[in-house]
């Protein structure tokens, strides 16, 4: 399988599910954890990207989703895509965001209800930031914008 990444000009060339070789210089190659190809459906990308975040985070370690591309590429239709109910229920082509929260919530409940007798409650904390001409926005508070990069423990408070 070829990929156009470049306008019309092919110049990468996907392996397998892991690697890409630079067309003209097969001898480079570009390793990495998984490579979805474009037709990948949200439901499938959040199977491989998503889920094992969340059970990161319900074994109480931080998680971090980065997006990043040029114009146009498809970082809003990853992150959000169709985020437009239907009878309640996620749409089929709903991105990462709203499927990572469905199933975080989920699984908090299930396991609670399951460790009623021991009373465990969670306590989620996120941050959801878009960074555009080297402006940090809190997409959570859109009026933040331009915020303060710290450095720390924490970094962006
Ligand atoms: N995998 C995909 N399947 C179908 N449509 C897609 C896909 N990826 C992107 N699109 C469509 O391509 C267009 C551009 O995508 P999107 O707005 O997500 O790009 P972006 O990287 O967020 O751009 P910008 O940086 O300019 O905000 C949108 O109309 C989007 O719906």
């Amino acid at each position: 399988m070829e990929r156009a990444l470049q306008g019309n000009v092919t110049c990468l060339k996907q392996e397998n599910a892991q690697t890409l070789s630079w067309l003209g210089h097969p001898e480079t190659r570009f390793t990495f954890d998984h490579i979805a190809c474009e037709m990948i459906s949200q439901e499938k990308l959040f199977k491989v990207a998503g889920l094992p975040m969340v059970e990161n985070c319900m074994s109480g370690y931080n998680s971090c989703m980065f997006a990043y591309g040029q114009t146009g590429s498809g970082k809003t239709y990853t992150m959000m895509g169709n985020i437009h109910e239907i009878d309640g229920n996620l749409n089929d082509d709903c991105g990462m965001t709203p499927r990572i929260f469905e199933y975080l919530f989920t699984r908090i409940s299930m396991e609670e209800e399951c460790q009623r007798d021991e009373k465990l409650r969670y306590s989620c904390k996120c941050s959801f930031l878009e960074i555009y001409n080297e402006q940090i926005t809190d997409l959570l508070e859109p009026s933040s914008t331009n915020l303060q990069r710290r450095y720390g423990e924490r970094c962006i408070c």
